[in-house]
């Protein structure tokens, strides 16, 4: 983490009642030459894994449903949200991460997973990277009926559905969810299950 672009960086904690909120004030170098004073707010919750989980023979993904109070505080009628499944790093590595998660949110216990994307989620206000995963899962691997882990109230829905209804609900703009439309656009693009058309 080295730039020539800012120096006199100060940081004050404003909040670390759960995750850590801090404004960083900093000078920062323009383009043109002048150093100017900014001040940005930065969430720090840690890193991020998700998963597409998909069945080539079956032709269906896996998906979760589940209450997310920022979106019903924006424009979310019901503050459901279908999404892949997906967790925090806390202490694990990425892909220890989305291993565990796969098994505690949806319930079944995978073994191979591919990595096919790192990205900021939001890169104006949250440090968080995710990383993104694919994995292939059929029904003998199932150990439980997933839905997340009550100690935490999680309350997950688990959403086994065909790919081509999925990939409608994203043509119609159902899915608002980012890290699930990446995941399944890479479906789409890189053909993980072979549908005879895709209709826009
Ligand atoms: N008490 C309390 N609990 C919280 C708070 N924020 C989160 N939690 C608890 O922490 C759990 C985190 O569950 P994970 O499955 O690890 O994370 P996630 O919420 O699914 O996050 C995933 O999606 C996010 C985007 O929506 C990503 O930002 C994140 O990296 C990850 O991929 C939540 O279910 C909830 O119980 C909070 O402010 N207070
Ligand atoms: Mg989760």
């Amino acid at each position: 983490m080295t730039t020539n672009r800012i120096k006199n960086i100060a940081s004050k904690l404003l909040s670390d009642n759960y995750y850590i909120l801090k404004k960083l004030t900093f000078d920062y170098l323009m383009k043109d030459g002048r150093w100017v004073t900014q001040a940005r707010e930065v969430y720090d919750r840690g890193d991020g894994a998700g998963i597409l989980l998909y069945n080539k023979e079956k032709q269906t993904v896996i998906l979760t449903k589940q209450f997310r109070m920022p979106t019903y505080m924006n424009d979310n009628t019901d503050g459901f949200l279908v999404e892949i499944c997906a967790g925090m790093l806390d202490k694990d590595n990425p892909k220890a991460c989305i291993i565990r998660e796969t098994e505690e949110e949806v319930g079944y216990r995978i073994k191979e997973v591919k990595k096919v994307y790192e990205a900021y989620s939001s890169p104006g206000v949250m440090t968080e990277k995710m990383h993104f995963f694919i994995g292939e899962y059929t029904d003998d691997m199932k150990v439980n009926n997933g839905g997340g882990l009550d100690s935490e109230h999680e309350d997950i829905e688990v959403l086994e559905l065909p790919f081509r209804e999925v990939v409608d609900m994203l043509y119609k703009g159902e899915i608002v969810d980012t890290r699930t439309i990446v995941l399944l656009q890479y479906a789409i693009i890189n053909r993980l299950i072979e549908l005879e058309e895709i209709s826009h």
